[in-house]
């Protein structure tokens, strides 16, 4: 498979200790959340590098006077949690972006066809074209829904190079299609698996991302 976007993988202990508490099947409901919470943490923390805008200026120090560098308060940043799983790593990605606009998008894939379905979307007509946008889903499968999702946000003026996506499990089917369309693109994953099964689930993959953070089985 030949990929034009970017697919990081940080090589971090943090990720790969809560990735494997993730996976484990014996893994209750609220450590799986509080896990999927610490991903978020850590791959927005990746994520924020060279992409959050900055500012130069000077602030007094108790001794003299200095360079210093903040955030920009212009550039709108925008967060985008896809429903359900993709408000397990919003929690940890907002103690990176306290001050991120939320955008709630609700996509279900169908379990029979596998297609997506858009059942909530409170996006404005046009997104400010310099906004960064960091979208959480921790399930890259079919790519079905990164897709729908994508198009939503450049239909309204986003930027597919200022985007920024967080995953825990990314299979080669999504990333082959998000390649295609967005070359640009930015992909902050825990690990990349090697395929789905017959019922479009990742292998090994952790089983059903919303049923284990939310325990409706
Ligand atoms: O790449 P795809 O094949 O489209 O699958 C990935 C999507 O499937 C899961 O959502 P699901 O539809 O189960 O909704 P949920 O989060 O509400 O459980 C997951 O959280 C992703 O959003
Ligand atoms: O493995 C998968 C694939 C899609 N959605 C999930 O929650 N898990
Ligand atoms: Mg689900």
């Amino acid at each position: 498979m030949t990929l034009q976007l970017r697919v990081y993988v940080p090589p971090h202990p943090l990720i790969k200790h809560w990735l494997g508490v993730a996976r484990d099947a014996g893994t209750p409901p609220a450590l799986f959340k509080s896990a999927i919470k610490e991903l978020g943490r850590w791959l927005t923390y990746e994520a924020a590098r060279e992409w959050l805008p900055t500012m130069e200026t000077t602030v007094q120090s108790p001794l003299s006077e200095c360079p210093a560098t903040f955030i920009n308060p212009e550039v709108p940043v925008v967060a985008v949690p896809i429903l359900r799983a993709g408000l397990g790593l919003l929690e940890g990605a907002q103690t990176v972006l306290p001050n991120a606009s939320i955008y709630h998008l609700g996509i279900v894939r169908d379990e029979k066809t596998l297609e997506p379905t858009c059942y909530l979307n409170p996006f404005p007509e046009k997104f400010d074209p310099l906004s960064r946008v960091l979208i959480t889903d921790p399930m890259l499968a079919t790519g079905g829904t990164i897709m729908k999702a994508m198009e939503e946000l450049t239909f309204r003026g986003i930027d597919a190079s200022l985007v920024r996506i967080i995953s825990v499990v990314a299979a080669p089917p999504a990333l082959q299609k998000l390649s295609v369309a967005y070359p640009s693109l930015n992909i902050y994953t825990a690990i990349i698996d090697e395929g789905l099964n017959s019922q479009g689930y990742i292998v090994p993959g952790l089983g059903d991302a919303g049923d284990r953070t939310f325990g409706t089985f």
